[in-house]
């Protein structure tokens, strides 16, 4: 089972927003289908069934899941939990998102600590009848290394429309995503003072085009910031107002334009100077 669009869906539009039926600790110490068992003895009956009722993968197949209850629960937590904060929580309706890779997936789901709530967003526009795909993975890796992942981590062989790909496609999809990863790579070292202000733009603007002709529009919003992030640390103004609008409207999209990450774009888009990295690097030199 996953989600289809009953409607045209635009981008940047919520599709999701829920509370969690309850968390755990992303750390603990003891036994995790105890406390899985104990969490759920906590929700009410109704919370309980509709926990009960979301698929699940790994069940040890030597065991009966009717005698082993407290099993059946650890493998439908773990088929389903997502990272909330410090926590791992189940959140019913985005559980029912299946997963696309790459290019493939038009929806992605975040955290809002401050509100509690995980939200979903169209990344892309979505056209009725179409299936909603979020990602459980960074898939800005070879087809190879996300089947193997999908496949131990969630049970199944993907075959979404990045990895249905023919072989040469798939070879260039390959290379692609390879290449972002490494461009993502060289411009975190800015950060050590390893390159230029120059050296930093030109590579977003390559990862930003290899997105593009990947399809691969997650993570621009972040993308665009840490730019603005730059063209602020050596005090270009209309640099950092141009990465920064790029910013707000792709984190608009992917966290919804009522996020504190298009709220914070749209500060500094009033007051540059205010930009946390603001001349905190020489504007003279590139
Ligand atoms: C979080 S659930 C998603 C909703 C689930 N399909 C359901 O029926 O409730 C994760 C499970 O869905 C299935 N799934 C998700 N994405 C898939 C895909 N691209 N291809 C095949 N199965 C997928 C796998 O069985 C996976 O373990």
């Amino acid at each position: 089972m996953g989600l289809v669009a009953l409607r045209d869906i635009e981008p940047g539009q919520l599709l999701i927003r829920e509370k969690p039926l309850f968390t755990v600790p992303s750390q603990i110490s003891s036994s995790p289908a105890s406390l899985i068992w104990s969490s759920l003895a906590r929700v009410t009956p109704s919370d309980r069934d509709t926990f009960l009722n979301l698929s699940y993968v790994h069940f040890p197949s030597h065991l009966n899941p009717e005698d082993h209850p407290e099993e059946v629960a650890l493998a439908i937590f773990q088929t389903n939990a997502v990272s909330a904060g410090d926590t791992v929580g189940i959140f019913p309706r985005m559980a029912r998102l299946n997963h696309g890779c790459s290019s493939a997936f038009n929806a992605v789901y975040s955290w809002r600590e401050s509100e509690g709530v995980l939200v979903v967003y169209a990344l892309k526009e979505i056209r009725k009848g179409e299936e909603l795909l979020t990602t459980y993975t960074d898939t800005k890796r070879p087809r190879r290394h996300r089947r193997e992942y999908l496949s131990t981590q969630y049970g199944f062989s993907c075959t979404c429309a990045v990895c249905s790909l023919p072989s040469q496609q798939s070879r260039a999809s390959d290379r692609r995503l390879n290449a972002m990863v490494d461009k993502y790579q060289r411009l975190s070292t800015w950060a050590q003072g390893s390159i230029s202000k120059d050296e930093a733009i030109k590579l977003t603007n390559e990862i930003w085009a290899l997105g593009e002709e990947e399809g691969y529009w997650s993570e621009r919003g972040r993308l665009a910031a840490d730019a603005a992030w730059v063209a602020a640390a050596h005090s270009d103004v209309d640099a950092m107002k141009a990465w920064a609008l790029r910013a707000k409207t792709w984190y608009s999209r992917e966290l919804g334009g009522d996020s504190e990450q298009a709220k914070e774009m749209e500060s500094v888009l009033e007051r540059p100077q205010s930009h946390r990295a603001w001349g905190t690097r020489s504007s003279t030199k590139n």
